[in-house]
């Protein structure tokens, strides 16, 4: 026998366990992916009728295996239109780990940081906003290109100040709807247009802004800064997780992290560490 577990009628062999255990790996990345969204839910479906197959395949039960297997032969690519988001997510994060944005840099020719970006101008905006009850939807660039949905507002490309946030989001505005997006450390565009969330464990009592923000964080690595018209709450939003009704300290210390975390890997921007307030 070769390999380190011998059965009698089984050769299993290192390649087989490293195989197994990168299934199981590649598995639960899919889990932890569709955890949440009603795509777990159709993955279930899906390889419920894969077992069903085999098993029908298996019996000899030839009409069921026709049916089954013409379902199955078209799966592929029904899988690929129905889990474009997700399998988005999952190639960017393979991305991530495998560190290309990381070489990106200087791989083609480009700068591994863009200017400095400093979380205070945002974090005074946000407390201004907020004792306003002024709604706001920040999001922030990283490694996840946001150029499609900066198209889909008015392009700014405008140095980032809190006077210029506050002027954006004032209810009289013409700039006011919609998100605003900071890319390599400048004010890209306003009025921007975001994917909504279609995740069904968002609690209702969110709104449409709100459900945005978690969007963006669900198919980007975007990290969204929210002010709510209603109550003045200021929450992030990060990898599809809500972090409601931040205090200022841990708004820019949150920031300060992920920003900082991803602006050393991404070549969007670098950042400057504020120190609390
Ligand atoms: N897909 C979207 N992209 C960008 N902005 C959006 C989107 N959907 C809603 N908004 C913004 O959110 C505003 C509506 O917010 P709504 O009151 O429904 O949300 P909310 O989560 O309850 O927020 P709030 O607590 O501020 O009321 C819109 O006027 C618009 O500015």
């Amino acid at each position: 026998m070769s390999g380190p577990f011998p059965i009698d009628f089984l050769r299993f062999g290192w390649i087989d366990a490293a195989d197994v255990l990168l299934v199981t790996v590649l598995l639960y990345q899919l889990y932890k992916l569709l955890r949440g969204s009603v795509a777990l839910n159709v993955a279930l479906g899906l390889i419920s009728i894969y077992l069903l197959y085999l098993v029908v395949k298996a019996t000899g039960m030839e009409l069921l295996t026709k049916i089954l297997g013409q379902f199955m032969s078209v799966g592929v690519l029904a899988s690929i239109i129905l889990f474009q988001q997700e399998i988005r997510r999952f190639l960017l994060s393979v991305g991530k780990a495998t560190a290309l944005e990381r070489v990106r840099g200087w791989k083609w020719g480009r700068p591994a940081v863009g200017p400095p970006l400093s979380v205070g101008p945002f974090v005074e905006a946000a407390k201004s906003l907020s004792n306003k009850y002024t709604g706001a939807l920040i999001c922030f660039a990283q490694a996840s290109d946001l150029t499609p949905f900066a198209e889909s507002g008015d392009r700014l490309d405008a140095e980032i100040s809190k006077r210029l946030l506050l002027s954006i989001f004032n209810k009289t505005s013409p700039l006011h709807d919609g998100a605003v997006i900071v890319t390599n450390g400048r004010i890209q565009a306003a009025r921007c247009i975001i994917p909504v969330s279609e995740n069904p464990d968002v609690p209702a009592a969110l709104g449409l802004r709100h459900r945005a923000a978690i969007g963006l964080t669900e198919v980007t690595d975007a990290v969204v800064l929210v002010v709510s018209e209603e109550t003045g709450a200021i929450s992030l939003v990060y990898h599809g997780t809500l972090y409601r009704d931040l205090p200022t300290a841990e708004l820019r210390s949150r920031l300060n992290e992920w920003l900082l975390k991803s602006g050393a890997s991404s070549s969007t921007a670098s950042l400057k560490p504020e120190a609390a307030a």
